[in-house]
């Protein structure tokens, strides 16, 4: 591979802002790739990758170059060799990579590789916490697992097309998939590409959605003329799936406290052709207090750490803290509580989160059944995945219906 210059200033430039200024990385690259319209879709992918790599890599790199927050542009170059080194990538010469000690890199990630933080790159407090929920064991395979750059998935929108016509259609746009078995509407992609670009897209044949994600819809039981909440919509990678699965049939109220992501939902529903989800922003209890004992089905994807989805979102290993997760808990049992009054008699509950700690998770929903709400309630399955296991995002979700 031979560097560019333009291309390498570029991702030093967007690690800049991701590291000292705190910005978040997808919006940042989003950014950054606009810059020369000039760039193909190989340089794109190298700034994109090349920078998200670092971002994974931070803590291990750092440790490699001695260098410490917050990076001037040298010691950014110096992360940047080491990436290079590490993937035996030829330095060119430039003055900035002038006496870049080989030997010593390559010597320092041996040693550091012993150490399952330093080798795996998190916070000292989030090696500690994931090893306690999940033991030393599974933390371990799953860390590393979260590390692998995740695959693309996407979900073929049933109410336009097929899995195996969808997979026809791209591959007519030069892109080809695979299918993936025990997922009925997913393809994975063969090679990275700008999906989004593709005529099938903008058609609304499909959704790019991980595999993991696409179980929670389908946890739900929904049937076409059921009244389902989606209580936090976001912008709608599950209630899109749910419109779907209940063939536009019946009704989807979808909630969210911030109004701008359920416009991106309406957005999106328009181009998947899904008609049957009416989406409502949580402005005071009142929108919520409507909706009590009135649904067949509601679910609660709710806020989380994120921590099973690291390897799309390598950042948030260096923005989140401890206290976020804290404060995490108690929204997540509170949602539960308030939310689930929703649900009729006979009527079902599933409660999801992107997370892998058991404490976001299953604890979170042993809590609620102890409670005078949560005592209406009878726990039918739960589902742990996680991505070490299946090669997917990591998720939780169980299945409650009330008596
Ligand atoms: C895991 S994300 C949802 C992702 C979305 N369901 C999807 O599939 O694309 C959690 C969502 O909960 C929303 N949220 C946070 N606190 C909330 C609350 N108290 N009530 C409702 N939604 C909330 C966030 O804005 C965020 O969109």
């Amino acid at each position: 591979m031979r560097l560019h210059r333009n291309l390498v200033f570029a991702t030093i430039d967007a690690l800049a802002e991701i590291f000292n200024e705190g910005n978040y990385a997808d919006k940042v690259i989003e950014k950054t790739l606009k810059r020369d319209k000039r760039w193909g879709s190989r340089d794109r992918s190298f700034i994109a990758e090349t920078t998200y790599d670092i971002v994974r890599w931070k803590r291990l790199y750092a440790e490699i170059a001695e260098v410490k927050e917050p990076f001037s542009r040298e010691d950014l170059f110096r992360m940047f060799s080491v990436w290079c080194v590490l993937r035996g990538i030829k330095l060119p010469d430039w003055p900035q990579f002038d006496g870049t000690p080989e030997r010593r890199i390559k010597g320092r990630f041996d040693e550091l590789s012993k150490v399952r933080k330093f080798r795996e790159s998190v916070p000292d407090w989030l090696d500690e916490l994931g090893a306690s929920e999940l033991g030393d064991k599974t933390w371990t395979k799953e860390l590393h697992a979260l590390n692998n750059q995740a695959p693309v998935v996407i979900r073929a929108n049933k109410l336009k097309t097929t899995p195996q016509q969808l997979a026809e259609i791209l591959k007519e746009e030069g892109i080809e998939t695979s299918n993936l078995r025990n997922y009925p509407e997913a393809l994975e992609l063969k090679e990275r590409a700008n999906i989004f670009r593709t005529k099938a897209f903008k058609d609304g044949l499909f959704e790019v959605q991980d595999a993991s994600s696409q179980r929670v819809a389908e946890f739900l039981n929904v049937e076409p003329g059921m009244r389902v909440v989606d209580t936090c919509a976001g912008a709608g990678g599950k209630t899109l799936h749910l419109a779907a699965l209940m063939e536009n049939k019946g009704q989807i109220i979808a909630l969210d406290i911030y109004g701008n992501k359920l416009k991106e939902l309406k957005r999106r529903a328009k181009r998947a052709g899904a008609h049957n989800i009416d989406t409502r922003s949580i402005e005071s209890t009142k929108v919520i207090k409507k909706l009590y004992n009135t649904a067949d089905r509601v679910l609660i994807d709710a806020p989380c750490s994120g921590l099973g989805v690291l390897s799309r979102n390598p950042d948030a290993k260096w923005k989140l803290q401890p206290e976020f997760i804290e404060n995490i808990r108690n929204t997540q049992i509170e949602i539960l509580q308030k939310y689930s009054r929703m649900v009729k008699k006979g009527g079902q509950l599933v409660y999801a989160t992107c997370s892998i700690l058991p404490s976001e998770n299953q604890q979170q929903v042993q809590r609620f059944l102890k409670s005078e709400e949560g005592a209406k309630f009878k726990l039918k399955k739960e589902k742990n995945i996680l991505s070490s296991e299946s090669g997917y995002d990591g998720f939780y979700m169980a299945l409650l219906e009330k008596k």
